[in-house]
C-alpha cells in the first residue's frame, strides 16, 4: 500500500475534491507521515514512462502488454501525495517501459486516473480505497474484473522507487537497480542454462515481426494476384501454428474476411488480364492493411529480445527467424512439407532483402524433396540459419557492420546446450554441421526452446479464470469491444483450423465436409 489519500467515490469533481482534500489532510495525516515526501523529487525523471490507461484502453492495453508482469498505479490527479509519488514511480517505469527500456519485456507499468468520471467503474472494480494504490500481477490478471480475486495483488510497500524495485526483484528473482544501464542478454542464458522466462519474451517479438511482415507486404505493394496464394498459404500456416494466440486469432479473422476484403479471381481471369496489357492490376488493399493481424496494439514499434544495441541492427529479420523456428516445431509431420514450401514461398515473395532471399532460396531448392517430417523441417531451418550465421558473420566481421553485442556464431552455443555439440570433434573448413553437432540433441533442444519455453508465456495466459475464455479456447475480455484482437466467429475459426487437418480424425472429417467452402483445404493443396 503506497497510498496516503483515501478514495471516496464521490470525489470526482475538483471543487468537492479541494474541500475534502483539506479534511483529508487533517484526518489522514498519520497515513501521509513518512510515506511520500511533499517536496519535489530532487532528481525528477523527465517524461512519462508509465502508460496512462483509461476505461476504454485498459483491457486491450494490458492484454497486449509486452511483458510478463504488470503494475498498475491507481491515482487521482488532484491527490498531492500522488503527484509527489509520480517521480518515484517514473524512475522505475523508465527501467521497464518503452523503446529505450533497460529491462524490456518484464514489467509493464501503467496508471489510471480514478478521479476521471469515465474511470469510476474501472476503479470501483478493483475496490480502490486510497490513492495511490499499486497492484501487481500478470497483465492478463487485470483484464478480467468481476470483483473476485483474479491473480493480482496489492503492493503494500512501494512508496519509494527503491522499495518498489525491491518488490519487483523479489517477484521476478532479479537484482535490478535504479542505475542499471542497458544489458544485452544475447543468448537468453543464465548460469543454470536457458532462462525460460526470457525465451518466453521472444513471443512479443514474434508478434511484432508478424505485424511488421503484414505492414511490409502492404506498404511495399507486394500483394497482387500472383502472390495471393502465397499470402493465403502463409496466413493458413499462421492460423494454426503461430505461437501467439493473439496472432492466431487475428489471422483467422483476416482469412475469414479476405474474400470480402480482396475478392479472388479465377486463373482464367488473371490470364485474360495478363494477355490484355501484361500487367496485373493491383487490388485495393486498404481494408487488408488496416486489419490488426495480431491485435490492435501490435506493432508496438520496438523490439524486446530482438533489440539491437544499435538502431539499425537486429529487429525484423531476427523476429522473422524466431517466427519461422517457432512455427517449425509446431508443425505436424504430414504438414511439414507444405510448411516448408510456404516458408520458402513467403521469403521468395515477401522478404525484400534481395541477397537474403537469393541465399535462402538456395537452401529451399537443395532441400525440396527432403523435408517430410517435423524433425526434418526443424533441422533444415536450423541448418539454414546456421549457414546464414556463418556467412553473414564473416561479412560483418570484415566490414564491422554487425552488432558488437550479438556476434554471429553457430547456434546453440555450448553454454546454451552442451550436449548439442559432439565431443572431441575438431572443426575444419570442410566439417559439416551434422558432424559437429549431435542432431538428435539439437532437435530436442529446439523443441524445448521454441516450443515449450516459448509457450510458457501463453500457458500463463491460459490459466485465466473461467469466463475469459470461450468454449473454443479463444481469449475474451469482459469488455469485448476493447479486446486486443479481432473477434472471430467460433465456427468460422474452427473451420479454418480444421482446414489444416491438424486436429485428428474428426477435424479431417470436418475438413472434407468444409472443402468446398472458402479456403477449405487450400492449405493441403499446394
Ligand atoms: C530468411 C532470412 C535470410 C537471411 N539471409 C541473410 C543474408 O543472406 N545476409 C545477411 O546479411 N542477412 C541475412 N538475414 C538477416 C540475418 O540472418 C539476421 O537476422 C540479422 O543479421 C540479425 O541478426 P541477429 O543477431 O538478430 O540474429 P538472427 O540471426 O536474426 O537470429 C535471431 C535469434 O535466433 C536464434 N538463432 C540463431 N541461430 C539459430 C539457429 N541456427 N537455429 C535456431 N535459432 C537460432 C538466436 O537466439 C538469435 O538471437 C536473413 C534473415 C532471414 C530471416
Amino acid at each position: 500500500r503506497v497510498g496516503s489519500m483515501e478514495r471516496k467515490s464521490s470525489l470526482h469533481t475538483p471543487r468537492k475534491a479541494h474541500a475534502c482534500l483539506l479534511l483529508l489532510i487533517v484526518f489522514t495525516c498519520n497515513a501521509c507521515d513518512g510515506v511520500v515526501s511533499r517536496s519535489l523529487d530532487p532528481d525528477p525523471v523527465a517524461g512519462d514512462f508509465a502508460v496512462e490507461l483509461d476505461a476504454t484502453s485498459f483491457n486491450s492495453s494490458l492484454w497486449a502488454a509486452p511483458a510478463r508482469f504488470a503494475i498498475v498505479e491507481f491515482y487521482a490527479h488532484w491527490c498531492p501525495a500522488c503527484r509527489n509519488y509520480k517521480p518515484q514511480f517514473e524512475r522505475v517505469a523508465k527501467l521497464f517501459n518503452g523503446p529505450n527500456a533497460v529491462h524490456p519485456g518484464i514489467v509493464f507499468m501503467a496508471k489510471v486516473d480514478c478521479a476521471l468520471k469515465s474511470n469510476t467503474l474501472l476503479c470501483d472494480r478493483f475496490k480502490i480505497s486510497h490513492y495511490p494504490t499499486l497492484l501487481w500481477g500478470p497483465p492478463s490478471s487485470f483484464t478480467w474484473v468481476s470483483g473476485e480475486s483474479t491473480g493480482w495483488e496489492a503492493i503494500e510497500n512501494g512508496r519509494k522507487a527503491e522499495l518498489l524495485l525491491q518488490f519487483i526483484n523479489t517477484r521476478v528473482g532479479k537484482s535490478f537497480t535504479l542505475d542499471d544501464a542497458s544489458t544485452y542478454d544475447a543468448h537468453l542464458v543464465t548460469a543454470d542454462g536457458i532462462d525460460y522466462g526470457q525465451v518466453a519474451i521472444s513471443n512479443f517479438d514474434i508478434e511484432e515481426a508478424t505485424a511488421q511482415a503484414m505492414e511490409n507486404i502492404i506498404s511495399q505493394k507486394l500483394l497482387n494476384k500472383k502472390t495471393r496464394s502465397s499470402f493465403v498459404q502463409f496466413l493458413q500456416l499462421l492460423v494454426v501454428h503461430h505461437p501467439s494466440r493473439n496472432c492466431r486469432k487475428g489471422t483467422a479473422g483476416l482469412l475469414m474476411n479476405l474474400e470480402e476484403l480482396w475478392p479472388s479471381l479465377s486463373t482464367q481471369d488473371i490470364e485474360e488480364e495478363l494477355s490484355d496489357d501484361g500487367v496485373i492490376q493491383e487490388p485495393d488493399l486498404k481494408a487488408v492493411e488496416n486489419f490488426p493481424i495480431c491485435g490492435e496494439h501490435i506493432p508496438r514499434g520496438y523490439w524486446i529480445s530482438c533489440r539491437g544495441s544499435r538502431n539499425e541492427t537486429r529487429g525484423y529479420s531476427c523476429g522473422l527467424w524466431l517466427l519461422f523456428h517457432a512455427i517449425s516445431v509446431r508443425v505436424e509431420d504430414r504438414l511439414s512439407s507444405a510448411a516448408f514450401r510456404t516458408i520458402c514461398s513467403f521469403v521468395d515473395n515477401f522478404f525484400t532483402c534481395k541477397e537474403c532471399r537469393e541465399h535462402f532460396l538456395e537452401f529451399c531448392s537443395s532441400a525440396k524433396m527432403k523435408v517430410s517430417s517435423r524433425r526434418q523441417l526443424v533441422l533444415w531451418l536450423w541448418n539454414a540459419h546456421n549457414e546464414v550465421n556463418e556467412r553473414v558473420g564473416k561479412v560483418e566481421a570484415s566490414l564491422g557492420t554487425g552488432d558488437p553485442k550479438f556476434v554471429k556464431e553457430l547456434w546453440p552455443t555450448q553454454t546454451l546446450c552442451k550436449s548439442c555439440w559432439n565431443e572431441g570433434v575438431e572443426r575444419k573448413a570442410d566439417t559439416a554441421f551434422q558432424d559437429l553437432f549431435s542432431l538428435s540433441d539439437v532437435y530436442k533442444f529446439l523443441l524445448k526452446y521454441y516450443g515449450h519455453a516459448l509457450s510458457s508465456l501463453s500457458k500463463g495466459l491460459s490459466k485465466l479464470p473461467q469466463g475469459i475464455q470461450d468454449s473454443d479456447g479463444h481469449l475474451r475480455t469482459q469488455e469485448s469491444t476493447t479486446s486486443s484482437a479481432v473477434t472471430v466467429p467460433i465456427g468460422a475459426a474452427l473451420a479454418i483450423a480444421f482446414a489444416s487437418c491438424g486436429f485428428g480424425a474428426v477435424a479431417c472429417f470436418w475438413r472434407t465436409r468444409q472443402k468446398k467452402k472458402k479456403y477449405g483445404g487450400v492449405y493441403n493443396k499446394f
